[in-house]
């Protein structure tokens, strides 16, 4: 798309509103839209600076600021900042598959020789942290417990786009049958490697005015958020409780493997994120859940579930590290605070979830992050004090799901070896009483 003073206009202001990262870059996107009616080419191309400016920020920000950048070394100190428009510029040239020549009407002096600069620096020989795209205290967390080739395998597969992947409702369709219909819309689709009710979309496309999402026969849901339905495995008559169900991704799935029967309660303290699995349950056809808003993990009426529940899901709330290539501005959201934060949050959220389980039951505890301090850490520490508890491998429960996905105690998905977004998940069985 031709890049005009107008569009380069409009990417500057929305990146000047989302830069700061006061707040999530898709709900501040959504406001900038809302406020500023354009064009639907104008959006698409707005979105996809954004979050390429988010995935590349560091190295952006190098090209922006380099001290030793030849051609700016005539313009004033001023112009080496990482301004909007320079890491808009940048991310054209860089990455947006644009050459100079075709911007050149939108360039003001001296800019054309230092975008010249930036299309010449040589990743490999920068720091790890901007190779990988990760902020110093990631990498230093992670070193811990990765290699620098992992954490610049990781990186890099964070710095890619994420597929579109749907679940087909098995309460409502098949997948061969929506994978038939997609094709015959000429929409590019196949199935999903180890899901077998997932599909992959090639282009993302607005399915929320498709026929086949207005009818509830596919949700939106990356292929790793479906394994870890598929690791819980509850059965049709089962009690089972999502414990942090949020706006019901998992819930809906959970319920359609229990073919809609047996009882399946959806807790969560957010009303708001609640309500927004309203309209989901309507499509779905789903008549055997019930959301139920909790003050607090300890509330009275998770202690009224207590060894009553067959299955319990924690899909605990996390840092979100593994889903960097949908929410690129999560790694600058986060902080080692934050982190801490949470990891006291998601013990005792699965100290007082596994309360509800019977014996015999099974727990999984899921995040979207690949930091082993939300993960293995939680899981084991909650084993050293919970002896009625077992840890059974992931790798077991796959095979005996007949899930052609080669895994050791836990559930450790990555988009460079996956394809899926990065997931962890451990299952949990209430063996004592
Ligand atoms: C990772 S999200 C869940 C996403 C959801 N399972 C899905 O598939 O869409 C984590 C959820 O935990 C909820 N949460 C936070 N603290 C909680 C607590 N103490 N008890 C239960 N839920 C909690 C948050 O409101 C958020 O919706």
């Amino acid at each position: 798309m031709l890049i005009t003073e107008y569009r380069l206009d409009l990417v500057i202001q929305a990146l000047r509103a989302i830069l700061p990262l006061a707040h999530p870059a898709d709900t501040t996107l959504r406001y900038f839209f809302q406020d500023n009616r354009i064009g639907s080419n104008e959006r698409a191309l707005v979105a996809e600076t954004v979050f390429g400016v988010l995935r590349h920020r560091l190295l952006l920000e190098h090209a922006c600021e380099s001290k030793g950048e030849a051609a700016s070394d005539a313009a004033p100190s001023s112009a080496k900042v990482a301004t909007p428009r320079r890491m808009a510029l940048a991310y054209f040239v860089r990455f947006g598959g644009y050459n100079l020549r075709e911007i050149e009407p939108v360039l003001k002096h001296g800019e054309k020789e230092w975008l010249a600069t930036v299309k010449g620096v040589k990743v490999e020989e920068l720091p790890l942290t901007v190779q990988a795209e990760l902020p110093d205290w990631l990498v230093e967390k992670m070193r811990a417990s990765y290699s620098d080739a992992d954490i610049l395998a990781i990186g890099r597969a964070m710095q890619q786009g994420a597929p579109l992947d749907i679940r087909v409702n098995t309460l409502l369709a098949k997948r061969d049958e929506v994978l038939q219909q997609l094709h015959e819309k000429k929409i590019e689709a196949s199935a999903t490697p180890y899901s077998p009710i997932g599909i992959r979309l090639k282009d993302k496309i607005p399915l929320n005015r498709d026929a086949l999402f207005t009818e509830g026969k596919v949700e939106v849901q990356d292929e790793g958020s479906q394994l870890l339905g598929l690791l819980l495995a509850p059965k049709r008559n089962d009690m089972v409780v999502d414990f942090c169900a949020g706006a019901g991704g998992k819930t809906l799935m959970l319920s359609a493997q229990m073919n809609s029967q047996g009882r399946l309660y959806a807790l969560d303290v957010s009303e708001k994120r609640l309500a927004n699995l309203k309209p989901r349950l309507k499509r779905s056809g789903a008549s055997n859940i019930q959301p139920m808003l909790i003050a607090h993990e300890n509330d009275l009426k998770v202690k009224r579930l207590a060894g009553k529940i067959d299955r319990v899901l924690v899909d605990a709330p996390c840092s979100g590290l593994g889903t960097l290539r949908r929410n690129p501005d999560l790694k600058f959201r986060q902080s080692p605070g934050s982190i801490e934060e949470l990891t006291r949050k998601q013990a005792a959220i699965l100290a007082s979830a596994s309360r509800l389980l019977k014996k015999g039951g099974r727990l999984v505890y899921a995040t979207c992050s690949i930091l082993p301090e939300e993960n293995q850490r939680i899981v084991e520490a909650f084993l050293a004090e919970h002896p009625d508890f077992t840890l059974k491998p992931a790798g077991d429960v796959l095979h005996q799901q007949k899930i052609a996905l080669e895994m050791g105690d836990y559930l450790e998905l990555r988009p460079q070896l996956h394809g899926t977004d990065g997931f962890f998940a451990a299952v949990l069985e209430r063996t004592g009483s």
